[in-house]
């Protein structure tokens, strides 16, 4: 009999079928997940959720901890404790309330006198936490950074990190392939931020929508790990579950004695297994992007979305010339909030703020593009009257690797503040905002209204760009800061040393917190305890009300739910923090004539909204919480992000996707005040004016659970048996999986000197 041959696979393909554990009839899988990273905001609720079911964390080897979204990032010379060291009570509660679960569950937290500490998606990969191969989630969206390594690695809400922590496992269904390929040599002064702008620009921040994306094509090989890092860091800014490079020379060279990847013969074996991890010759993609390298010249953002992207060269875009109502409206909407007239040069705005740190871009290469930048404009160059510009290491262990290379004299001699490691101004949910108004240089991801503090505007663009608007007051072309006198400079001032980050890596490690209840054992063959916890999920069933009519294209979890709500405990109280921008005006504290705010749909049970793309953003499950709170269980639009949607159904709500015309015309019933009807079993939303019911579809496995109330964590204890089938099989496979023993040991890292000149 000829022996079948297998079908060529994507990288993406290979990772998925070497994590299901089981699979429903309708195609939704069982997954595991080999890396789970926990933050301060996305977890109090799950650890909640855990405790109150008593059921412990499977497998605390398989998990870290630390904190990044709420800490300051000012000097920590005088800190002695969480208690003492923040003052915003709520920040201070959720740091607190971490601090409590990591020991009350025994994790492996790093707390803030821990010099490992940073941004969650900074210290995976520098840890070798983050591997080839692996399944990798966090209660965040920008998880998505970790697939640099050839992992398959997304953001999750609150309810599966819960799910996860319980199980190990996530329910997922396959998402489609699709290859972004840039090839071609890039111009100078064009690095992987603007590469990633220039794609969102092109694709759209829904263009990936559904898919998991691999970067492939030369400029992709040719980029380090911190350039892949940024670039698949904001696949999610482009709509996709996920954005991965496969591995090669790059990553194990990165990876090699970092103190959690595998060590010895364990290595090899892994290397091996890491080797096949590539897309084969003949893989179908479900789409197929090509850009040409020569295309990108350095990049920014003008409006309020990441995909509003236009050269530095270019102008403010004109909304008067577009064609699309939604578009116009949402440019016209964007440009007042910008406070920006129409086709006025990009290199003419003027900014208050920088901003170089975030998930994005704190790398140590991002630091040193940046410094290149202040060191070309000369030895006497300070940051420009009037601006404040600051640089926040992504980790504790990046800020002393700069420190040694003197780069943080550099920053500091030219007016720089200089901080600790953290998200910062990134969202604000710390003391680093910018005030109304002020116009703020960023290296981060996310250009949202209100996103790096209430009528802040930002503009998004690499570590380069960000480090010249610093020097010029203003937006600039950073390629000003390149040529003849740049190199003489540059020449002329003092060498920098490049430092292996390795020479940072070997100190002494804390030990994990001892456990107070115990934890699951690990041993492969342990079934998941048994569950009686009732289910809290609320049925949908016939769902009937008054509907809210929205009009904006890619609603953002920012937008539906701002950041200073995110501090919350609990998964309730939040019906007031829902659209609370466009409900109240940030200066008069007042209500606007918003939809929610106006008769009778301050009743709405139902939002019809006429644009695609409705939750897009980050993966807070505080956005299906806020609206549930206000009485809406079901969004209806033309597409919804993943995250959103998966987050909605978690809480018993219906996100329900239809056509663009269908939500039009439904929401012309909706401004007509009308009630609408949605029916989930029979899968029809009926309208009251005789005309005929518009039929949805919706996962036969989604549709169960909602109609029944039935919670998903229930459900997985129930396929116990698989599980601890496949952690057998796991670990006989893939043995350098099963944790990683941070034990209070010193990890011994071989000297690994880099003979590198300074890579400016
Ligand atoms: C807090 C967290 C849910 C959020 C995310 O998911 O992205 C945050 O990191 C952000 O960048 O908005
Ligand atoms: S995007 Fe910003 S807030 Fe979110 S994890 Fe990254 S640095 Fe933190």
């Amino acid at each position: 009999m000829p022996i079948p041959t297998q079908a060529p696979r994507t990288l993406y393909d290979k990772i998925w079928d070497d994590h299901v554990v089981d699979v429903n009839d309708d195609g939704l899988a069982l997954l595991y997940i080999d890396r789970h990273l926990v933050h301060e905001v996305t977890s109090p609720q799950a650890f909640e959720g855990l405790r109150n079911a008593g059921r412990p964390v499977r497998r605390p080897d398989c998990t870290l901890a630390t904190v990044d979204h709420n800490i300051p990032t000012v000097s920590r010379k005088n800190f002695t404790s969480v208690e003492s060291f923040i003052d915003e009570p709520e920040s201070r509660a959720q740091c607190a309330a971490l601090e409590d679960n990591v020991k009350e569950f025994g994790l492996t937290y790093f707390g803030m006198t821990d010099k490992r500490q940073g941004i969650v998606h900074i210290i995976g990969p520098e840890q070798g936490f983050t591997l080839p191969g692996i399944t990798c989630v966090c209660g965040d969206s920008h998880t998505s950074t970790h697939g640099a390594f050839g992992s398959l690695a997304f953001g999750i809400g609150t309810s599966e990190v819960e799910h996860v922590l319980a199980t190990q496992t996530l329910l997922q269904k396959k998402a489609k392939n699709m290859r972004i390929t840039v090839e071609g040599d890039l111009h100078e002064g064009v690095t992987s931020k603007d590469v990633i702008l220039h794609i969102i620009g092109v694709i759209g921040t829904a263009g990936g929508t559904g898919s998991v994306i691999e970067y492939a094509g030369s400029v992709f090989r040719g980029f380090s790990m911190e350039a892949r890092m940024s670039v698949c860091n904001m696949s999610i800014e482009a709509g996709a579950r996920a954005g991965m490079v496969a591995p090669d020379e790059i990553t194990f060279n990165y990876l090699r004695h970092r103190p959690l990847a595998p060590k010895g013969e364990a290595w090899d074996r892994a290397e091996t297994y890491w080797r096949s991890l590539k897309t084969d010759d003949g893989a179908k993609f479900d789409i197929e992007v090509n850009i040409s390298a020569s295309d990108i010249i350095p990049t920014l953002t003008w409006g309020t979305s990441p995909q509003d992207t236009v050269p530095i060269t270019g102008a403010v875009p004109d909304p008067s010339t577009m064609t699309d109502p939604v578009k116009r409206a949402s440019a016209e909407r964007s440009l007042a909030y910008m406070g920006l007239t129409p086709n006025t040069p990009m290199e003419e705005i003027k900014v208050d703020k920088v901003f170089i740190g975030s998930c994005t871009n704190s790398r140590i290469e991002d630091l040193r593009s940046a410094a290149r930048i202040v060191v070309a404009a000369g030895a006497d160059a300070k940051v420009a009257a009037d601006v404040h510009a600051m640089v926040v290491p992504g980790s504790g262990l990046i800020k002393k690797q700069a420190e040694a290379e003197g780069l943080d004299v550099i920053f500091k001699r030219a007016g720089f503040d200089w901080r600790e490691a953290g998200c910062s101004m990134c969202l604000g949910m710390n003391p680093d905002q910018l005030a109304p108004g002020q116009r703020c240089a960023s290296t981060s991801n996310r250009n949202f209204e209100g996103r790096q503090g209430s009528g802040g505007r930002t503009h998004l663009m690499s570590p380069a760009m960000a480090a010249a608007a610093a020097m010029t007051g203003k937006l600039t072309d950073v390629r000003k800061f390149m040529g003849a006198t740049a190199e003489a400079n540059i020449a002329a001032a003092p060498k920098l040393k490049v430092i292996s980050a390795f020479d940072f890596l070997d100190d002494p490690v804390l030990p994990a917190p001892e456990p107070q209840q115990p934890p699951a054992s690990t041993a492969s063959s342990t079934p998941l305890p048994p569950t009686e916890a009732p289910s809290t999920v609320q049925k949908f069933t016939i769902f009937k009300g008054i509907a809210a009519p929205l009009h904006i294209e890619n609603v953002d979890t920012d937008m539906i739910i701002p950041k200073q709500f995110l501090k919350t405990l609990k998964r309730t109280g939040l019906a007031d923090a829902l659209f609370f921008t466009l409900r109240k005006d940030p200066h008069t504290g007042k209500e606007t004539d918003f939809v929610l705010n106006r008769k009778p749909y301050d009743q709405a049970k139902i939002m019809v909204c006429t644009g695609k793309n409705f939750g897009c953003g980050s993966s807070r499950e505080h956005a299906p919480w806020s609206l549930n709170d206000f009485g809406i269980r079901c969004v209806i639009a033309p597409s919804f992000a993943d995250i959103f949607k998966n987050n909605a159904m978690q809480n018993g709500m219906l996100p329900v996707a239809i056509p663009q015309e269908d939500c039009r015309a439904l929401a012309e019933d909706a401004e007509a005040g009308l009630e609408l009807e949605v029916d989930l079993e029979k899968q029809e939303v009926r309208r009251p004016n005789g005309k005929a019911p518009i039929s949805f579809t919706v996962d036969p496995f989604r549709k169960h659970c909602l109609l029944n109330g039935l919670d998903d964590i229930a459900l997985t204890m129930q396929r116990s048996a698989a599980i601890a089938t496949f952690e057998q099989r796991r670990s006989e496979n893939w043995s350098w999986l099963d944790g990683f023993g941070f034990k209070g040991a010193r990890i011994p890292v071989p000297a690994v000197k880099t003979t590198k000149k300074m890579d400016w």
